[in-house]
């Protein structure tokens, strides 16, 4: 863990000496004030030299300031460098989120992922500029305030270091139990952000049903249990805060004591009595500052910790070494013998073969939960197959890269998915950097052009997160323009028009077949009536693929097409 938390500061190293050496310079400084206020009061306040007396005093105002540059540098420069090091943390989440498939997402709570690229970040950022630095100076002053401590007087610096032994018992007693209790404040912040976040994205549904209060039921308990453990925190920090304080003066008071003994013996000058005593400030600021390190430091190994676990999750989906671009594919699609299951012992698709030529239409048709969802999502790789394989062209999807495979299918969903930009900014999403003139054209073929020409913003208008502003139908026609515009050999329409009224699902149909003219389309539909036209109906149940063929000759054959098929005759006419 060290090690790869040091290796944060390579692409750093100037930043991180600058840093360093101001801040040790600046320890150092402290250290020495001591020992001029012995010289002061033991050599220069006897002698009663007025110009001595300034002079060392300009000189100590050189030393302050030079001490202020140093301290606005290890401000500044620190903080710069913990910045820079959690934003390349924060982009290496980011980057390695992207690469995970279907699979990691579906056991993920997205407020939990949420907060270990934002918050825990933080934490890792605030270690990172204060971990080495503060360690390093404390062990400095430690040691050197001790050294001094012993040049000036041994049995008093001797007496003063006895609570050593106790500083460390704090520090590890304390400090283990504040790592674990941090790691569970964050386990507790990410369920705060999954419960305010299905609650604000399902505001619609906790009104419709009326449910606020068992939301706000829900939310207290989350808000108690995260109290209760920021409590825990606070008990630990309050009593170590207190033990060391308590600790820290009484020694001062033994110290003040033995002190006032030695001078009374002529042991001590009155000088070194109240350098010692200023040099006992100084060795004890490092003890002071194991309540800080005992807040600071367990946060940032948490956080780093689930960093780590995040980026130790292997992308279960990603290009073969060799993986090829693919490009410009005919469309010629070959399920082979292929079997999946979501998990272990619940296989969905039991060798399932399958071919659907260049330019075909083939509908999917089912019992719900019988596998057309899962039979296309196999082919842009959303989930691997477990045996058997897929081609396009003769060619293992698996031997493509993930990319350009993907690049070549277009998906439009029944739930589409919008960004909160513009309507311009979501049709561009189909082909980024594509020109105005390309954009338009999307939406004149999807026949989005009469409404954007409706809209005062017109493209520019914006659609609210996850498109809240538009229509069903005016979602769908967006989706269908960014597939226009990516203009991909091969087309997955997932029950695309189903949620519609039936004036606007035959112009979306409408839009649908023009989308598909010259492309190999798979349809996953419930509702038979429109797909009656495609070149093959695939009929799916949980043994496999039950039956295929076209229209006429499935309905005449009498099986599970002519059952479904009736099912839905009789509710459309119900007399
Ligand atoms: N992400 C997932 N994780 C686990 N199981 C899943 C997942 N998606 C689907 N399943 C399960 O796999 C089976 C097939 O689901 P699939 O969505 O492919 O069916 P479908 O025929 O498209 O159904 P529908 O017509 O209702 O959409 C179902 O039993 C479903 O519960």
């Amino acid at each position: 863990m060290l090690k790869r938390f040091l290796a944060y500061y390579r692409p750093h190293r100037g930043l991180f000496l600058l840093d360093f050496g101001c801040a040790v310079l600046s320890g150092l400084l402290e250290l020495g004030f001591p020992l001029a206020v012995r010289g002061f009061i033991d050599y220069l306040l006897p002698g009663q030299d007025w110009s001595l007396i300034l002079l060392a005093s300009a000189s100590l105002l050189l030393i302050y300031l030079l001490n202020t540059g140093l301290m606005t540098v290890v401000t500044y420069w620190g903080h710069a460098l913990g910045i820079n090091i959690e934003t390349e943390m924060r982009r290496k989440a980011f980057d390695h989120l992207q690469k995970l498939s279907f699979r990691f997402y579906d056991n993920q709570k997205t407020g939990h992922l949420v907060a270990r690229v934002t918050k825990d970040l933080e934490e890792v950022g605030e270690v990172a500029h204060h971990g080495p630095e503060d360690l390093f100076i404390a062990v400095m002053t430690f040691v050197g305030a001790f050294a001094l401590m012993f040049a000036v007087h041994p049995p008093l610096a001797l007496m003063t270091a006895a609570i050593v032994p106790a500083t460390a018992w704090l520090s590890t007693h304390y400090g283990s139990r504040m790592t674990a209790t941090w790691q569970a404040i964050y386990g507790r912040v990410g369920a705060f952000n999954v419960r305010i976040e299905e609650n604000v994205g399902g505001m619609r549904v906790v009104q419709a049903f009326a449910n606020e209060d068992h939301e706000r039921r829900l939310f207290a308990e989350d808000n108690a249990r995260y109290r209760a453990t920021k409590l825990d925190a606070y008990r630990i920090m309050a009593a170590s805060n207190s033990i060391s304080y308590l600790g820290m003066r009484l020694t001062q008071m033994i110290v003040m004591i033995a002190g006032s003994y030695f001078v009374l013996q002529d042991q001590l000058s009155a000088g070194g009595f109240v350098g010692f005593l200023l040099l006992v400030g100084v060795f004890f600021r490092p003890v002071e500052k194991i309540s800080a390190v005992l807040e600071t430091y367990p946060k940032g190994i948490a956080g780093f910790r689930r960093y780590t676990e995040l980026l130790d999750t292997e992308p279960d989906i990603a290009d073969a070494p060799g993986a090829v671009e693919v490009q410009g594919l005919r469309g010629d699609i070959r399920f082979e013998h292929v079997s999946f299951g979501y998990g272990p012992g619940q296989p969905v698709l039991r060798d399932v073969s399958l071919v659907i030529g260049a330019g075909e239409t083939v509908a999917f048709v089912g019992p719900s939960g019988a596998g057309k969802t899962t039979i296309c999502s196999l082919l842009p790789r959303f989930y691997e197959v477990e045996a058997g394989r897929i081609t396009i062209d003769g060619t293992d999807i698996r031997a493509m890269t993930l990319a350009s495979l993907r690049g070549q299918i277009g998906i439009v969903q029944q739930d589409v998915f919008l960004f909160a930009g513009s309507l311009r900014d979501n049709i561009a999403y189909g082909r980024l950097g594509a020109s105005e003139a390309e954009i338009r054209e999307a939406a004149r073929r999807a026949k989005l052009d009469t409404v954007i020409a409706g809209l005062p913003a017109g493209l520019d208008t914006l659609v609210g997160e996850r498109g809240v502003k538009l229509s069903g139908g005016q979602k769908q026609r967006l989706a269908i323009a960014r597939i226009f515009l990516k203009n991909p050999p091969i087309l997955i329409l997932d029950e695309a028009t189903s949620a519609l009224d039936t004036e606007t699902e035959r112009a979306i149909q409408q839009s649908l077949a023009e989308l598909s003219v010259g492309r190999t389309t798979l349809i996953i539909a419930h509702r038979l009536a429109t797909i009656r036209d495609a070149d093959r109906i695939v009929v799916v149940d949980t043994t496999g693929i039950a039956e295929q063929g076209r229209h006429q000759d499935l309905v005449a054959a009498g099986g599970t097409y002519r059952r479904l098929h009736d099912a839905q005759q009789t509710m459309a006419s119900p007399s």
